[in-house]
């Protein structure tokens, strides 16, 4: 296992993209539109993404540097966001580490068969980085491509990914995930620090490719009771955002769910929390103590409403963000796939007239 000390903080020659509001935001200043972007905005909702990956399965397009750049750059084209995402997924580096996981469209994340006990915990594969060396290949084509639109990258959360392994694939109640945590706490910090390595791993190589930010990914700790998010979830989390510290780039953390564990999430070292489209983005920064960057917060089911209504949504979610030090306009959890892609274009260009 390659100690993650040794995987030191690699700073490559990262683009400095004075005037890209993003990082502003992310940084707490004022830039002078609020930027916006989208979780999940490479995908489904765009006829060319189902173009391009006609025939080609979801994890052979993850390990492809042409066709993962191609598809980060298509929402940045179609729709003028503030920043692009990396079209990866959270199971990537498990993947690429040997486990056998696959993902089922319109499903998610299957695996195999699921990690119950001391021997399938430690048969876990350990992430080597030259593993995800065809990932951070990708990441380098879109430093190249990109020109001044920061790149996100990204990984899963240690206890969103112990949930799918766990239980086998995704969950409702994470049942064999929380009963695993709770009686056998010993594998469940075992299971969980090793997580927090693959994570740790996967976000090393694409920050030391260029990356320009990364998201902390714990889209199912919302599951959670703050205070099991604190004793099981936080000390691993934590863990990776600290390994990451010294690029000195952003880091956001988001969960769906999450309102009573925003300022836990925080405090795992989140320069910027996402909020997920529960809480009013001015409560979540009184929760937070006042001093928050925030990332959220429009509920993508209301992509389907008329624009009256949805404009009215945004006005009134870039309103509240004015509470924060900082804010960056997203949803409150990913675009969902049969979203007119016309309608993003729409959000965009109106939150950066507001
Ligand atoms: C929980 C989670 C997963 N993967 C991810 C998360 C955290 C984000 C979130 O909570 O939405 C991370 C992820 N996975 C994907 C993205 C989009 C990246 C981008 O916009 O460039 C992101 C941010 C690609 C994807 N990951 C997946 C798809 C759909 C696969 C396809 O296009 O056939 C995409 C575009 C598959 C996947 N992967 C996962 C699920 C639940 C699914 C099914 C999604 C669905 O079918 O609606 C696990």
């Amino acid at each position: 296992m390659p100690e993650l000390s040794s995987l030191s903080v690699v700073s490559p020659v990262r683009r400095a993209l004075p005037g890209a509001p993003f990082l502003a935001a992310a940084r707490g200043e004022r830039p002078a539109r609020v930027p916006v972007w989208f979780m999940r905005q490479a995908g489904r909702s765009l006829p060319e993404y189902r173009a391009l990956r006609e025939g080609v399965p979801m994890l052979d397009a993850c390990f492809d540097p042409e066709m993962l750049a191609e598809i980060t750059l298509q929402p940045v084209r179609r729709h003028g966001v503030d920043a692009a995402v990396l079209f990866s997924d959270i199971v990537v580096p498990l993947r690429a580490a040997g486990v056998d996981v696959d993902i089922v469209p319109g499903t998610g994340p299957v695996m195999g068969r699921p990690v119950r006990d001391v021997a399938a915990v430690r048969a876990l594969p350990v992430l080597e980085p030259e593993q995800v060396a065809k990932v951070a290949e990708g990441v380098g084509l879109l430093v190249e491509r990109l020109g001044e639109t920061p790149l996100i990258g990204f990984a899963g959360a240690p206890f969103t990914l112990a949930s799918y392994l766990i239980e086998g694939g995704p969950s409702r109640n994470h049942e064999h995930t929380k009963a695993l945590m709770h009686s056998e706490p010993k594998l469940w910090h075992e299971l969980a620090a090793r997580l927090a390595d693959v994570a740790a791993t996967f976000l090393h190589a694409q920050l030391a490719a260029g990356a320009d930010a990364i998201q902390l990914f714990d889209s199912w700790a919302g599951a959670l009771s703050e205070r099991d998010y604190r004793e099981f979830v936080l000390p691993h989390s934590a863990r990776v955002l600290e390994e990451v510290a010294g690029y000195g780039v952003p880091r956001i953390h988001f969960g769906v769910g999450t309102g009573e564990l925003l300022v836990a999430m925080r405090d795992a070292g989140a320069d910027v929390v996402g909020v997920d489209w529960r809480v009013p983005l001015d409560e979540a920064v009184r929760r937070l103590g006042g001093e928050a960057v925030v990332q959220g917060n429009l509920d993508p089911a209301l992509l389907h409403a008329s624009w009256p209504v949805l404009e009215a949504e945004v006005r009134r979610i870039v309103e509240e963000g004015r509470m924060a030090r900082g804010h960056i306009f997203n949803l409150g959890h990913g675009v969902l796939p049969n979203v007119d892609p016309d309608v993003l274009t729409r959000v965009v260009q109106l939150v950066h007239s507001l």
